[in-house]
Order: structure tokens, then C-alpha cells, then sequence
């Protein structure tokens, strides 16, 4: 607040008290004042300029906008109630004690007012969760009465076929037990009633069966089409087992004709795989679930090069693996072939080399990243890209660790962004490897964790994140001989972020989780997209593991 007191005769400003509180021309505001007695309250910007003018003296009182106007007359009121105006005894007037009180009291009131503001919003948010909450639980509710009916039908199933079964089996020995132990005419028991109970046998035999004899159907087919194993048996596998729980508790005929059927299914139907666009058909037998031991099936040996330099064993296992992948799935028709990254790849290369100048010359080679990139050109082959070529026939990669699935961890060499692109884009992508990388479960061998690739400025958030999710001591992977994070071929940076077992038994779950994350480029999990996974041992033999269940395995000769 600012207040002038002015004669208007002398052309003074006797008063002007808080001058710099208010920044306003204060000559042209005058020089607008008619010279007779008036009183008025204007706006000028966002001041609110309140005088009187009374016999050539002209008080004014200049508030801000928002004032009390009312106030402002009163205090002129009192300013002409004063014979000696000074700027000090403006002050007493203005800074009063009631009126300091009435701003003290102004400003505990906007206080409150704002307090109560952010309870009533805090409050909304309470009921917000609340709700939340209540929801959350009646869902809970419903999910847990649901799988407790649900359960309640399985038992009773379950038991009733025990019971039914349990009943057959213990009348039928006692019927067997009578007519074995006691002549027929002791008994007296007509020779037709065992005949009528033996029938109702066969026929309660079958009504329990036909849920599994209608599920054999599927490996009839397995025989004629060569469908995936694994989908098979995952469709089988729990009512099979089921129905065979319920039973093996009854008589042996009986388990025996459930353990003949359980055989069939998961049993050697011979199916037909093609190895590779080679064209050539092999012979395969579909082996067991992976829990039980296979035994890989033979095929003809891989005929290396007499000339060929010896290795180290490890060494010798990738080449073989490459050797083996190559022979199998590069053949004459294969025109684009995605190249990956890692130490295995130069022997891919190696191979296809082999092959001659005239199976190469009519084929394109689409690199991973640098490394790749520099083992095409450096063996004269034509480099292509995949923007180019978003249909690739073949990619062989490299892979950090192979699980029974063909689960892979890949990113060991930090390209997995662009490996995983031209997996996708491959009508056929199979691995690489030593046998080292052959697990059963990912995360056994290769424990520095999933690699993942992150926006730079994305990392940290992303380090906190993949912790929340689960993951031990996520860490941003440093160079080595170079002071810093790695750099992809991208320019992006690599979290490796290892995870607990459980994790990894259903690692597309933990993909889909990880890619979720913002600022995650590329996740090192490929799930579900390799054909077959070749391991090169370092006794001289390669094992195929192929996505339709099938092993096999392959010997080498020098030529
Ligand atoms: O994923 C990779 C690079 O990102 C590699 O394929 C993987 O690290 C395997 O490398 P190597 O053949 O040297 O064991």
C-alpha cells in the first residue's frame, strides 16, 4: 500500500510513505485529479488508486487491486484527522496494531483454507484406494470361490473314477478267485454270468478309457503329419496322467493297460523332419519328453576336410556345430542368409565358404553388426542389409545358452537387437554352439543375467525397474579397455540382469515382462524362434536339438 498526501497549490508532495511498494506515475495520476473536491477509486493496471481531494490537498491511498476499497477511505478518513503529517505518523496509522493483527489473522485464514483444500483432495485419494481396495478384494473373493468349486468337481471326479474303478477291480477278482479256486458245479453259478460280468468290465473299462483312447488320436496323426512333439504331449500329458493316477492305485491288468497306452503316447512314432532346405529327409524318431533321458538318433557323419587345422576342444565343438548347421540348412535355394555374431559365426562362415564360389556368387549376406559385417567382406561375399531384405531364407547364430526348448539367452556379444531381427525375419533360424551352452534351463551356465539393451539415458531408470521385477544386482555392462558403458552397434547401452531359476522355467514370461519396461530397446531372450539348436562336442560329434522334439545326433569323419 502506498500513501501520498499532495498540495495540489504548492505542487508537494508532502507524504509519500511505502513509495516502492508501488510502481506507478504518480504525476499523471495527479494531473488527471480535478481541481475541486472529489473522491473516486480507479484501476489503473493492477493497482486500485483510491483519493479524495478536499481544499487543494489530495490524499491517496494505492492498493492492490484485490483491496478493500472501504479500507482505503477510512484511512484517509484518519490521514485528514492529522495536523502533522509526516511519513512516520502515516506509518502508526497504517501499520496499527489491529491492522497488523487483521493481515496476521488474513493469512493464518489462508493457511487453513489451504490446509482444508489438501485434506479434502488427500481425502479423495483415500476413497480412491479404497475402492481400489474393495474391488481388488472382490475379486479375490470371486477367484478363490471359483477355484475352491472347481476343485471341489476335480475331486469328486477324480474319486469317483477311484471308487468305480476300485469296485470293478475287487469284484472282478473275487468272480476270477470263485471260478478258479471252486468248479463251476460247486458253485452253481452259471457259467453266462461271468460271461455278462466280464462284458459290463469291458464296457466300464471302456467308458474310462475313451477320454484317453480319443486323445491317441492326435499321434495317429503325429505319425502321418510331422507335428510338433512338444505340443503333443503338452496337450496329452495332463488328462493322460490324470486318468493314469486315478487307475495305478487298482489291479495290475489294469495299470498295465494304462502303462501300454501312457508308451503309446510318448512313445517312438517315427515322423518325418526335414533337416534343412538342403532338400534331404531324414529319418527321425520322436524321442521323450526331455525329462527322461533321449536317445538322439544317428545320422550320417559330417565329413570335415582332412586339411583342416586342429583346435582346441572347444573350438573344435563350434566348428563342428557350424559344419553340421550349415551342411543341414544352407543349401543352393538358401539366396539371403542372415550372418550372427559371436566366436562360432567365423566357422559358419568357414563352411558356406566351402561351399564355392558358385553357390555364393548368386547369394546375399545380411550382417548382425560389425563383427559379421567384416567376416562378409572380408571373404569376398556380397554384404546386403535388412531393410533390404526383410525376408531372409536362413540365419545361423551364436547363442550364450540353449535350454530343452530352444530357449536361448543371446547378447553376450551386446547385438541381440539386430540378431533378434533377423531371427524373426528368417523363415529358418537355428543356433550354433558348443556344448558348453547346451542346459537344460536357462541361467545355469550363463549367470551374468538377460542381457538388455536400454536407451543411454533411459539406464538408470531401467536398472531400478528390472529390480523391482525381480532381478539380482542388475548391473549397466562395462566396457572393457574402454573407460565406460558399452556402446551397441545402435548406440544404445547393456543392463545384464540375472534372475533367480524360478524365472527362467517360463523365460517368454520373463520377456514379455522385461519389453514392458520403458526405455528397453531389446530383451536377449529368444523364446520359441529357433528351428534347431546344434552343439558341437568335443569328442567330435554334434547334437541337433530340433523345436518338433526331436534329437539326433552326428558323428565326423576326415575326408
Ligand atoms: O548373442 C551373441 C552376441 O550378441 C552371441 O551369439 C553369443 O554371445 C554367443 O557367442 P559365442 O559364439 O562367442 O559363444
Amino acid at each position: 500500500m502506498r500513501v501520498v498526501v499532495y498540495n495540489s497549490a504548492s505542487e508537494q508532495v508532502l507524504v509519500d510513505y511505502n513509495k516502492d511498494s508501488v510502481s506507478i506515475n504518480l504525476k499523471q495520476i495527479i494531473d488527471k485529479i480535478p481541481p475541486n473536491n472529489s473522491k473516486l477509486s480507479y484501476l489503473v493496471g493492477d493497482y486500485l488508486v483510491n483519493y479524495e481531494s478536499i481544499e487543494g490537498i489530495i490524499y491517496l491511498v494505492i492498493t492492490n487491486k484485490d483491496e478493500d476499497r472501504h479500507k482505503a477511505f477510512a484511512l484517509i478518513g484518519k490521514l485528514q484527522r492529522v495536523d502533522d503529517l509526516t511519513e512516520s505518523t502515516v506509518a502508526g496509522l497504517v501499520d496499527t496494531p489491529t491492522h497488523q493483527l487483521q493481515q496476521n489473522l488474513n493469512q493464518v485464514k489462508q493457511v487453513m483454507i489451504d490446509n482444508v483444500d489438501n485434506i479434502i483432495a488427500r481425502g479423495d485419494r483415500i476413497d480412491n484406494l479404497v475402492d481400489r481396495t474393495n474391488d481388488m478384494s472382490s475379486q479375490a473373493f470371486a477367484f478363490r470361490k471359483r477355484s475352491t468349486t472347481l476343485r471341489r468337481q476335480m475331486w469328486y471326479k477324480n474319486k469317483r473314477i477311484q471308487v468305480l474303478t476300485g469296485f470293478v477291480c475287487v469284484v472282478s477278482q473275487c468272480v476270477l478267485k470263485v471260478y478258479s479256486t471252486h468248479s463251476y458245479s460247486d458253485h452253481g453259478i452259471p457259467l453266462h454270468f461271468l460271461f455278462l460280468w466280464l462284458v459290463l468290465v469291458a464296457v466300464l473299462m471302456l467308458v474310462l478309457l475313451l477320454p484317453l483312447l480319443l486323445l491317441l488320436l492326435p499321434c495317429t496323426i503325429c505319425m502321418t503329419y510331422p507335428l510338433t512333439h512338444s505340443s503333443i504331449i503338452a496337450s496329452l500329458r495332463s488328462p493322460a496322467k490324470a486318468l493314469l493316477t486315478t487307475t495305478t492305485a487298482t489291479m495290475n491288468g489294469i495299470t498295465c493297460a494304462h502303462t501300454l497306452l501312457y508308451s503309446a503316447i510318448h512313445s517312438h512314432s517315427p515322423s518325418s523332419v526335414n533337416t534343412g532346405s538342403t532338400g534331404s529327409t531324414t529319418a527321425f524318431y520322436s524321442t521323450k519328453p526331455s525329462q527322461s533321458s533321449p536317445t538322439p538318433t544317428k545320422l550320417s557323419p559330417l565329413k570335415l576336410h582332412a586339411s583342416l587345422p586342429s583346435l582346441s576342444p572347444t573350438e573344435q565343438g563350434k566348428r563342428l556345430a557350424a559344419y553340421a548347421a550349415v551342411d543341414a540348412n544352407v543349401s543352393l535355394d538358401s539366396r539371403v542368409i542372415g550372418i550372427g555374431s559371436g566366436s562360432t559365426v567365423p566357422y559358419v562362415i568357414e563352411r558356406i565358404v566351402q561351399q564355392g564360389e558358385e553357390s555364393n556368387v548368386q547369394r546375399v549376406f545380411i550382417p548382425t553388426g560389425f563383427q559379421s559385417k567384416e567376416l562378409i567382406v572380408q571373404n569376398g561375399l556380397v554384404l546386403g542389409d535388412v531393410d533390404q531384405y526383410p525376408t531372409i531364407d536362413v540365419t545361423l547364430d551364436g547363442a550364450d545358452e540353449v535350454d530343452n526348448n530352444l530357449n536361448a539367452v543371446k547378447g553376450g556379444g551386446a547385438c541381440h537387437l539386430r540378431e533378434k531381427v533377423l531371427a524373426e525375419a528368417a523363415k529358418i533360424f537355428v543356433i550354433v554352439a558348443d556344448e558348453r551352452k547346451n542346459s537344460k534351463l536357462l541361467g545355469t551356465t550363463w549367470t551374468q543375467g538377460v542381457p538388455i539393451e536400454v536407451a543411454p539415458f533411459a539406464y538408470a531408470k531401467v536398472l531400478k525397474n528390472v529390480a523391482k521385477l525381480g532381478s539380482t544386482n542388475p548391473a549397466l555392462r562395462m566396457g572393457i579397455k574402454k573407460a565406460g558403458p558399452v556402446v551397441t552397434d545402435n548406440g544404445n547401452f547393456v543392463i545384464d540382469a540375472p534372475f533367480s531359476e524360478s524365472y527362467y522355467r517360463d523365460p517368454k514370461e520373463l520377456l514379455m515382462r522385461i519389453k514392458m519396461l520403458t526405455g528397453v530397446v531389446e530383451v536377449g531372450l529368444f523364446c520359441g524362434m529357433a528351428k534347431a539348436a546344434y552343439f558341437g562336442y568335443s569328442n567330435g560329434s554334434v547334437l541337433i536339438r530340433s523345436a518338433d522334439g526331436t534329437i539326433c545326433e552326428q558323428s565326423s569323419t576326415h575326408e
